[in-house]
């Protein structure tokens, strides 16, 4: 996709904090290429005359197995902010996940999609964070994304070049000036660990899935620690750079935990057939990220919608080409090989 305007729309600072990732930027790049790498196997004289991209998560029919992924400051990208995000998963049945950093209220966005999910960052000061739960389960959230792959921030060098600075999330009560990227990561709790999972769960009164595994081992702690759901990220190659991809962790994942939770995935998930090889390998799931922010940038929530449709008829073409009609169908038998 030529992205060229994206640099002119949102100037140096927000792009580079947008689209940028962690170092020489290489686990950004291979997150695209190891789903392209991954190779389908149609089947044919299949009856593909109906096809249903519904999936069940945490025990519920969902229409479709698209979620928009947590992301932070969004009115960094369009006026609207989250509410445009929202409005677009809400108009094309996808799922939603609120960043603890949004720009817009938990109780603003959660009226606007059903069963939305909220995203939670553990801070220094765990009281922000428990009051963001409270919000969270008194405005109707469906479940805790605790993420866990953020004790310190990434190595980003085009954050460190411009001095991108934010407008103050609303979740964190912040006055004064606008803060560089590096003075709000620093507000995460390094000294995170299994022990406060427990707390958070309990806390949370509504399933917790954790956000930010890629080794099975950890998968395997985290359903013994009561979570509902593991989401396989490598934080969209923002984090640990040469980090292996969401499309190469997640069979080992999905194979430990052995359908005792859900697993979703994501990172570089970029066409409707990406989303059917993370169904095949084994997701119940997966979430899309920088391309929500590129629709609302070009278009606000109807750049949104647009991108989401594309997203949903892609799947739907891939469903008839490959021959298997339902997605809940779709399993390693569709692939030729994993990465
Ligand atoms: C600008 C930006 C902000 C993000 N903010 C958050 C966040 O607040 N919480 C979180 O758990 N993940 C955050 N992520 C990670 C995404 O949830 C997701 O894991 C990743 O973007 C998926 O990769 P993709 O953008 O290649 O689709 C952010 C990603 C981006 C690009
Ligand atoms: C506010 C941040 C911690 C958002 C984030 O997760 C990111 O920039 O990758």
């Amino acid at each position: 996709m030529d992205d060229t305007d994206l640099l002119d729309i949102l100037g140096d600072g927000a792009h580079g904090y947008f689209a940028g990732g962690a170092g020489d930027e290489i686990t950004l790049r291979a997150n695209e290429t190891s789903w392209s790498q991954v190779r389908l196997a149609p089947r044919v004289l299949v009856d593909v005359s109906e096809r249903d991209p519904s999936v069940t998560l945490l025990g519920k029919q969902r229409p479709s197995p698209i979620v928009v992924a947590p992301m932070a400051y969004q009115k960094h990208v369009c006026p609207d902010g989250e509410l445009a995000s929202a409005r677009g998963a809400a108009r094309t049945g996808s799922g939603y996940v609120l960043s603890s950093q949004t720009t817009t209220a938990p109780t603003v966005v959660g009226p606007e999609v059903s069963d939305p999910w909220f995203q939670l960052y553990v801070f220094r000061d765990r009281q922000v964070s428990l009051d963001l739960v409270a919000q969270a389960r008194e405005s109707g959230y469906e479940a805790l994304v605790l993420t866990v792959d953020f004790p310190v921030a990434g190595w980003r060098e085009r954050d460190k070049r411009t001095g991108f600075r934010v407008e103050h999330p609303v979740a964190l009560n912040l006055d004064g000036p606008p803060l560089t990227t590096e003075e709000l990561f620093a507000l995460h709790d390094p000294s995170l660990t299994w022990d406060d999972i427990g707390a958070f769960a309990e806390a949370a009164g509504m399933p917790l899935l954790l956000k930010g595994v890629l080794r099975p081992d950890d998968a395997e702690r985290a359903v013994d620690a009561g979570a509902a759901g593991i989401i396989v990220s490598n934080h969209g190659g923002r984090q640990l750079d040469t980090v292996l991809t969401g499309a190469e962790a997640l069979p080992p994942i999905v194979d430990a935990v052995a359908g005792r939770a859900d697993v979703l995935v994501d990172g570089g998930i970029r066409r409707g057939w990406d989303v059917a090889k993370a169904l095949a390998l084994g997701a119940d799931a997966a979430l899309v990220g920088r391309p929500v922010l590129w629709g609302m940038a070009r278009g606000g929530e109807e750049g949104a919608v647009a991108v989401l449709e594309q997203l949903h008829a892609e799947l739907d073409s891939t469903l008839a080409l490959l021959g298997v009609p339902n997605a809940r169908d779709l399993d390693r038998g569709a692939l030729v090989s994993q990465v």
